[in-house]
């Protein structure tokens, strides 16, 4: 898995995605969330698919076993690098998306990436306390998430940067950090609470940054890309 940022594409139309991405000259890796999926449906992706992008699929599932086990071996038909559930659905939930992710993928290619999401980046520490009524601190929250999705056999996790060392260090260097919440220093926060810049994200322990607004919204989208690109691999 290359290790080039995943840009969100939170539209909610194709025209919409195809414009933005357009100006685009080289290989990148997107993402495809609930937006742009629940309102085109599959021939989104194999619209994307036909264009060579290498496609994180963030559908955050979070049902049943059963269930996610089903939709998973459905999803797994299409050609996706990565894909994710909720940590909080449990062990045996994201064992048995893991077990519908390998049936369904074809015998030619590799099975993708599946990775659980702890606690989301808009979740602050005081919001998780009183909402979810855990009495432990969000890191130690985010930690258990990571090391029941790494019992539960998955490739890795969806956290803040600000948590992807302490990951590191019970869960290896081999597991996935995929970590949304960057914003460069000059972006506003919007609904993010736990974030950090492209080069602050690289220095502590992030394997693969996801980045939305402070690209899509940017007045000059391949020009903003370029210098996320540049921070998280360092050139900055
Ligand atoms: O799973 C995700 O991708 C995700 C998990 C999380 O904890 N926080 C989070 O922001 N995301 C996604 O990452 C993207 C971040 O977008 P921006 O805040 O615009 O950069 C959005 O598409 C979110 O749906």
């Amino acid at each position: 898995m290359n290790q080039k940022p995943f840009i969100a594409l939170d539209f909610p139309t194709w025209e919409q995605t195809k414009k933005f991405l357009e100006p685009f000259n080289e290989p990148i890796n997107i993402k495809v969330g609930m937006e742009l999926y629940l309102q085109n449906g599959p021939k989104i992706l194999e619209q994307l698919i036909e264009k060579d992008y290498r496609i994180f699929l963030d559908l955050k599932l979070h049902d049943i076993p059963n269930t996610v086990y089903g939709a998973m071996k459905g999803l797994a038909q299409f050609d996706i690098e990565l894909i994710n559930v909720h940590a909080a659905g449990g062990k045996e939930m994201m064992e048995k998306a893991l077990e519908g992710l390998s049936a369904g993928t074809p015998s030619s290619r590799n099975r993708p990436k599946l990775i659980g999401v702890t606690q989301l980046t808009s979740t602050s520490e005081e919001q998780m306390q009183s909402e979810q009524l855990i009495e432990r601190s969000l890191n130690e929250s985010v930690i258990h998430y990571a090391k029941l999705t790494k019992e539960a056999g998955l490739d890795g996790v969806v956290c803040s940067p600000l948590e992807a060392e302490a990951i590191r260090e019970v869960c290896g260097d081999e597991f996935l950090k995929v970590t949304p919440g960057i914003r460069l220093a000059e972006n506003q926060l919007q609904d993010q609470k736990r974030i950090a810049t492209p080069a602050k994200a690289r220095e502590i322990g992030s394997t693969h940054i996801v980045v939305g607004r402070s690209i899509t919204k940017a007045e000059n989208p391949v020009k903003a890309y370029q210098t996320v690109l540049n921070e998280w691999e360092g050139l900055k």
